[in-house]
């Protein structure tokens, strides 16, 4: 049988399992002269790598880019669209994971679960002590959404059974979202000055890079604790520090960093009252399981040059 060859690097097993024999898997090399990118009929973009145009060039045989995720601020999808070629992603699938991991993220700074549970192992914990760590209260307190889209009414939907206040900041106003979690619309340095909890569920874009610097936590309250369930670069990484080492705000617990991985000896990592997460937002077991499925949905369909059942262009 003549296998189709495809890029994809550090592809998981189940992966390879559902893709079967049919395909040549190749591995990523995106050098000038790749004989992988020369024969590749096929990208699938696991883990994020970068996708540009000057690559696309020297991959002439591609007929689609499946990307594993929701967010494609890693491939350049104009240059692709203009080459004629689709890119697929997994949208809607991973809304609920996200949402949870930006309660977990959220309980878990405002009630030291990190700390706590340093201290627990310690052997410092030697009684109960009532004085210690003591908290913020995440139920009634007032939560900022940035980015009303399927991720964030997810939040929403989760923050009302906390019984939050719900403000929300968006390019577009979002009636279900009003109605349904009674969220009021705010502009961002009106939400930023308001919320008790911010939470970034964004998507990156030009608009978005550095949305969140230097003048936007000097509008926050000393109180505030932000969520970055979005993306790094949504916020600037050495105003966050400044904000969280002068007390211009309490605390952050972010799943996404600018740069990422943080290098080593990296200021952000000294900080007590910062919770970094690994990119988790999706990885939950029902759900990493529909995001294999509709890469291999994308790809399959891409290849028979049949519009893609997840694509971008319908996000
Ligand atoms: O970050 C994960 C995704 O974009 O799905």
């Amino acid at each position: 049988m003549t296998q189709i060859p495809i890029m994809g690097d550090g592809l998981p097993q189940p992966l390879l399992e559902m893709l079967g024999a049919e395909f040549e898997v190749l591995a990523w090399d995106d050098a000038p002269d790749s004989p992988a990118l020369a024969r590749a009929e096929a990208i699938i973009a696991y883990g994020h790598p970068q996708v540009d145009g000057p690559m696309l060039d020297r991959a002439p045989q591609l007929k689609v880019i499946s990307n594993h995720g929701v967010g494609v601020d890693h491939i350049d999808v104009a240059a692709a669209l203009q080459r004629g070629i689709p890119v697929g992603n997994t949208p809607g699938c991973l809304d609920a994971a996200t949402a949870d991991m930006t309660m977990a993220l959220m309980l878990a700074t405002a009630r030291n679960v990190v700390v706590g549970d340093q201290y627990a192992h310690s052997p410092e914990f030697l009684h109960y002590d009532p004085a210690i760590l003591i908290g913020q209260e995440v139920t009634g307190s007032k939560l900022g959404i940035v980015g009303m889209g399927r991720i964030g009414k997810q939040v929403a939907k989760r923050a009302a059974g906390f019984d939050m206040q719900i403000i929300y900041h968006n390019r577009h106003r979002d009636s279900s979202a009003e109605s349904d979690y009674k969220a009021e619309y705010r502009s961002l340095d009106d939400l930023l000055a308001e919320s008790d909890f911010v939470a970034l569920n964004c998507p990156l874009t030009p608009e978005t890079t550095g949305l969140i610097s230097g003048p936007q936590f000097a509008m926050m309250k000393s109180s505030a604790i932000l969520i970055n369930m979005a993306r790094g670069p949504v916020v600037d990484p050495a105003a966050l520090y400044t904000a969280l080492s002068t007390g211009q705000i309490a605390a952050a617990g972010i799943d996404v960093t600018d740069p990422e991985p943080l290098p080593r000896g990296h200021e952000l990592l000294a900080l007590e009252n910062l919770i970094i997460t690994p990119h988790l937002g999706s990885a939950s077991n029902r759900t990493r399981e529909r995001m294999l499925r509709m890469t291999v949905e994308n790809l399959h369909a891409g290849l028979q040059g049949k519009p893609l059942p997840y694509s971008v262009e319908q996000n």
